[in-house]
């Protein structure tokens, strides 16, 4: 059976003072009007499992308007199992808790991961490239706890050669020093998200299908340190540092005019391909809507296969956004036995069958 979340509780969290709620295996359905805090659940659900919220609040957001601090907390039970998770929210810090014992928030994802689909991925084809590197990087931090260091230990290198790019004349032997830890560093991250970036995408195309894709879908990770050497799933740790070190350079006089570091990871992107053609410009709403949703069950499998068990999903308000088809699609994955978290306004948007053995929690009014 895997574990489940049993039961999740809410004090002084964003607009409930106190809230209890009892979660179903399957599906649990949060209806009611708009601004009741369903989102507001989804969000503690997710911070308890990943460890990270997708709104990325300050910790002062999450305390309900004057109140001194906030907490959150979730019983998970499975397989004999009983695993009590926490998060203690103050002003200007956040703690995890499991088992009453303070813990890194990966120690969270590492015991249940979680899969978040809403509204704002609906438009994740088409967005701005750093949506896809954060998809990525954020379901790497939950799958793995060193990757999340990876992706932080980089990202403050980069940041530090920036801050130096900056300076009226900056001292570049210090840059040389920057740029072997941005290199190093940044070799390091690409290895791992290419790693996982082709685990993604071995499911996907086969998943696309099965939402109602007909035409063949494919997606490609776009470098921005040009061609690497070597099998792209898989390339030499070494070789792409010699890579990145060598594009550093050439940048460098660029870099230094426009103050900021211009090849890396951040500048990297992922490209889907419909029958060949470029889903962004080519691809209808529909077929991009079929794209990330097929990419949300494919971190769903992954996820599975890291743990073990399957991830807890949420579906943040998004039956209403999808037709019928996809609809359908998002019905049938979960009866195939997925614990499930919907929000929604309106429970037309789910078939009365599956709706006999969910757990309907009414928001508001
Ligand atoms: N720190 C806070 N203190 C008090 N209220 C808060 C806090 N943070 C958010 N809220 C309130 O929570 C409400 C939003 O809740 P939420 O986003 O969960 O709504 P929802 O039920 O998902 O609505 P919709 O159906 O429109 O998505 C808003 O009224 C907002 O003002």
């Amino acid at each position: 059976m895997g574990l489940k979340v049993r039961s999740l509780g809410m004090r002084s969290f964003r607009n409930f003072s106190e809230r209890d709620l009892e979660l179903a295996d399957g599906l649990t359905v949060l209806v009611g009007p708009n601004a009741t805090g369903k989102t507001n659940s989804v969000e503690a659900l997710q911070m308890l499992t990943s460890g990270m919220s997708f709104r990325h609040p300050r910790a002062a957001d999450l305390i309900m308007d004057g109140a001194p601090g906030a907490r959150i907390s979730a019983r998970l039970e499975g397989d004999g199992r009983v695993i009590d998770v926490a998060c203690e929210i103050g002003e200007r810090r956040r703690s995890f808790l499991r088992n009453g014992k303070k813990c890194r928030p990966a120690d969270l994802s590492a015991t249940l991961m979680s899969v978040l689909f809403c509204p704002d991925d609906l438009s994740f084809v088409k967005r701005g490239a750093r949506w896809r590197r954060d998809e990525l990087d954020a379901f790497g931090a939950q799958a793995n706890a060193g990757f999340r260091k990876l992706a932080q230990a980089y990202a403050h290198a980069v940041e530090q050669r920036n801050r130096l790019l900056k300076e009226d004349a900056p001292d570049l032997a210090l840059l040389d020093a920057w740029d072997a830890s941005v290199a190093t560093g940044g070799a390091a991250l690409l290895v791992a998200r290419l790693k996982l970036f082709y685990r993604l995408r071995a499911h996907l195309r086969e998943i696309y299908a099965q939402v109602g894709g007909s035409d063949e879908l494919d997606c490609a990770y776009e470098c921005s340190l040009g061609e690497l050497p070597g099998d792209p799933a898989a390339p030499e740790r070494g070789e792409v540092c010699a890579l990145f070190s060598a594009r550093l350079a050439e940048a460098r006089a660029h870099d230094l005019r426009r103050q900021q570091t211009s090849v890396g990871p951040q500048r990297d992107d992922i490209a889907f391909t419909l029958d060949g053609r470029d889903a962004r410009s080519f691809g209808s709403q529909g077929q991009q809507r079929s794209i990330v949703l097929a990419w949300k069950m494919a971190e769903v499998a992954i996820a599975e296969e890291v743990l073990g068990e399957k991830p807890l999903l949420l579906l943040d308000d998004v039956m209403s956004e999808l037709d019928a088809s996809r609809r359908d699609a998002v019905t049938r994955f979960v009866r195939g036995g997925i614990q499930t978290v919907v929000t929604t306004t309106n429970l037309g948007y789910f078939p009365e069958s599956l709706l006999e053995g969910a757990e309907v929690v009414r928001y508001g009014g």
